[in-house]
């Protein structure tokens, strides 16, 4: 289960962003960069002692300042009365300086092997923020005795090998069974094949400024908690907001069900939902909470009176019947609306459809419909998902939710919000449209589509792991255990029950 400290805002960093926090943070701060050193290292060391408390460490050597990083830790490790070996793998070690004059053996990358073999744990400090490209012949051999050691691997800062911007491995690289990383997340952590490389992710605070400008940021439990309106104690249901819901062509009620439970239970007051006759009986048994309206002879404008928030797509059809359909809802209100599914397939083929309407819109596309709507390959889009939720926002002026592993929400001028709640029991047939409904729910209460994206992807995330049924949780699950994901703030701090921890996310399993 994921693991937060209290705090709202936690920045997800590129690598270069990174190295430019770093450079403003010792300008500014006149901190210096050994300082900066010393308390990433000290976290790292006692995450690596919590964590592995017995037998002699095995720390990788890079001549760069993830080098400088592992020297600190082996030399602190060894004042702490642990049994530390150091590993080579650059031409030179960095700044001797940093072991206080510690007497550490060394041994050169040839020895790594060796050097691993008789150790209870390893330290990955071979390459941070610095690195270009694939690790070169020297590292990459220490990567390989790394990896073929069967031992823990923490990493320092991101496993070697990882771009920490891409989250790619162009070459050898660190499976490692935890990470450290220091003062923010990297965004390459958070990406595939990083984020299955890094293991658990520990990301401590280290001293930094704080951050300022529209750098990315997780979508944190405060941060969502904090963003939920009040429900007045005299709150009746046409206060708590009406979420219409076009969903379910004739034979796909499902859809039209999963979206109404996810917008009541996410507190809407009202669910309406718009559906072809042949589903009807379906719907009103599945959810007699909810409304009930026969799309084909319903008015666009009339169904939409009286609503807070509009959600329109999943499995509702792409013909052109239902593109007419969409096209009159999209004109007929002002109120927020969200297109989701077969919605997104019907803007992708008709663009000016965004030109036609003139209200809030937010875009809940995965990667497959995010190419139609871009005209790209689902490879370009996972490629580099940041940039890809960026050019939708910009291209049809809304917020966007991308669908993904981690899923993310972009609005031009606003910082992109990464969420890391949820688990790969989410990956299935469904919990799209409960996400919609849920979405709906917090549009309806007043939210903005970009913050009620975020929050309706964090609490359906922590109503997945809440509900503890791994790979075999039904998107019905996620609906029944959202009310207790709305109601109770997690407890802040990690199980590794140390100070400064601002993020503690379980390997990816
Ligand atoms: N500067 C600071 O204030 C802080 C930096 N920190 C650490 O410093 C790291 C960044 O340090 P650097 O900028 O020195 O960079 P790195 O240590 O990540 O890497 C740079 C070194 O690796 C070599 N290198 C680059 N690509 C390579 C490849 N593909 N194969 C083999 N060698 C390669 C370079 O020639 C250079 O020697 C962070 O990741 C973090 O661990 C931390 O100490 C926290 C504070
Ligand atoms: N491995 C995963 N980890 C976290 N969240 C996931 C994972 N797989 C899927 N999800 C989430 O589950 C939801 C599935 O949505 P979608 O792909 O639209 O499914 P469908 O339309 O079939 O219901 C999205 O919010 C997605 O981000
Ligand atoms: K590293």
């Amino acid at each position: 289960m994921s693991r937060f400290s209290g705090s709202t805002d936690v920045p997800v960093l590129t690598a270069d962003e990174m190295r430019a926090w770093d450079s403003s943070t010792i300008r500014r701060t006149g901190i210096p960069e050994r300082v900066l050193m010393e308390t990433a290292a000290r976290a790292a060391a006692s995450v690596v002692d919590r964590l592995y408390p017995h037998g002699r460490v095995a720390v990788a050597v890079g001549s760069g300042n993830n080098g400088g990083d592992a020297l600190v830790l082996a030399r602190t490790l060894a004042a702490w009365g642990r049994d530390v070996i150091a590993v080579q793998a650059g031409s030179r070690m960095p700044d001797e300086a940093l072991l206080h004059g510690w007497r550490i053996p060394v041994v050169p990358a040839e020895g790594a092997a060796e050097a691993f073999g008789g150790a209870a744990t390893i330290v990955d400090g071979l390459l941070g923020t610095g690195a270009t490209g694939a690790p070169r012949e020297a590292y990459a051999l220490v990567i390989r005795a790394m990896n073929d050691s069967a031992r823990p691997v923490v990493a320092l800062d991101g496993p070697s090998g990882v771009d920490l911007t891409t989250g790619a491995a162009p070459g050898e690289a660190v499976r490692a069974a935890v990470t450290v990383t220091f003062g923010a997340p990297k965004r390459g952590l958070l990406l595939f094949p990083g984020r299955g490389l890094a293991g658990r992710i520990v990301a401590v605070e280290v001293g930094f400024a704080p951050r300022e400008g529209d750098a990315a940021r997780l979508i944190t439990p405060a941060w969502a908690h904090q963003l939920l309106p009040a429900v007045p104690p005299d709150a009746h249901k046409g206060r708590m907001g009406r979420v219409v819901i076009v969903a379910g062509r004739a034979g796909m009620a499902g859809a039209c069900v999963l979206a109404g439970t996810g917008a009541l239970r996410a507190g809407a007051g009202m669910a309406v939902l718009v559906t072809p006759e042949a589903n009807r009986v379906i719907v009103q048994s599945a959810l007699p909470e909810a409304l009930y309206t026969d799309r084909d002879t319903a008015d666009a404008m009339e169904v939409q009176r009286g609503a807070a928030a509009v959600v329109a797509g999943p499995a509702m059809g792409t013909d052109d019947d239902s593109l007419a359909f969409l096209d009159a809802i999209a004109r007929g209100s002002d109120v927020p609306l969200l297109l989701d599914a077969d919605a997104l397939t019907l803007l992708a083929r008709d663009p000016g459809l965004r030109e036609r309407m003139d209200r809030p819109l937010l875009l809940t596309p995965h990667p497959g419909e995010a190419g139609r709507l871009l005209s790209s390959s689902i490879k370009e889009i996972t490629a580099d998902p940041f940039a890809a939720a960026a050019a939708l926002a910009e291209r049809f002026r809304c917020a966007v939710l991308l669908k993904g592993t981690p899923s993310l929400v972009a609005e031009t001028g606003r910082g992109t919000r990464v969420n890391v709640a949820g688990h790969a029991g989410l990956a299935t047939g469904g919990n799209g449209d409960v996400l919609g409904g849920v979405i709906g729910a917090l549009l309806a209460r007043g939210m903005e589509p970009a913050d009620a994206a975020a929050a309706g992807l964090y609490f359906s995330g922590r109503a997945a792991e809440l509900a503890g049924r791994g790979r075999g949780l039904l998107p019905t699950d996620v609906a029944d255990v959202l009310p207790d994901a709305l109601l109770k703030v997690p407890v802040p701090g990690s199980s590794l029950n140390l100070p400064g921890i601002l993020l503690d996310l379980p390997a990816a399993v």
